[in-house]
């Protein structure tokens, strides 16, 4: 469930009146009038990771016996740059090998890790490293490995304008650091 109650919404809305003021729009005119409380509410969702925590969503693990790699790929997500308050957007790519008698999470949960951290201002590097870490932290995995892939609206729309730049990062932890499992978890996720 996406918490949106602890973001300050009239605060935002009032905020957003000041910008269409500040570009010189009347924000009294028929089409904005409820343009700062529509903005508030899509702010509420963009930043709900902010009140949300991982261990919530790998608490659920599974007894399933399986020493091997555990791969979900192109799992779509939308994250808001922390520099210009603009959209990066794109897949998530997320490994792991279950520890010793360690903890088998469900599939879904992988994905919900990535909402949990895309929806914040971020970076795409600390979006990939906190993935990892969330993974190593609650399921004790003997490796993880995260790759995210995204094209960022701040290159795109304005400044350097480059549309269709991706940016490619990986954060890889324990035994997926080594050469050979680190080459098959990135066949598989490049690979298609
Ligand atoms: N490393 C990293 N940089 C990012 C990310 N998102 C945006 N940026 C970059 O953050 C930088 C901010 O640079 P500044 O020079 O402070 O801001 P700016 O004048 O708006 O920069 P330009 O985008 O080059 O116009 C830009 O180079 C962006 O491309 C990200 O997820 N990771
Ligand atoms: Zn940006």
């Amino acid at each position: 469930m996406i918490e949106e109650t602890k973001i300050d919404q009239p605060r935002i809305a009032a905020a957003v009146r000041e910008i269409l003021e500040a570009i010189g729009e009347d924000p009294d005119r028929d089409g904005l009038l409820d343009t700062p409380k529509r903005v508030a509410k899509a702010y509420a969702e963009f930043f709900a990771g902010l009140h949300q925590d991982a261990a919530e969503h790998l608490s659920t693990t599974f007894d399933i016996e399986h020493d091997e790699m555990v791969l979900v790929k192109d799992i779509a997500f939308y994250s808001t740059c922390e520099h210009h308050l603009v959209p990066f957007y794109g897949t998530a790519h997320i490994g792991y090998i279950p520890g010793k008698g360690g903890k088998v999470t469900g599939l879904s949960k992988l994905a919900r890790l990535v909402e949990v951290f895309a929806r914040r201002p971020q970076v795409q590097e600390r979006l990939t490293t906190q993935i990892v870490d969330a993974l190593v932290e609650h399921l004790e995995p003997s490796g993880a490995i995260v790759v995210i892939e995204c094209e960022h609206m701040c290159m795109s729309m304005r400044g350097v304008r480059k549309p269709g730049a991706k940016t490619v990062t990986s954060a890889v932890r324990g035994q997926l650091r080594e050469t050979a499992t680190r080459a098959e978890a990135m066949s598989l996720i490049l690979g298609r």
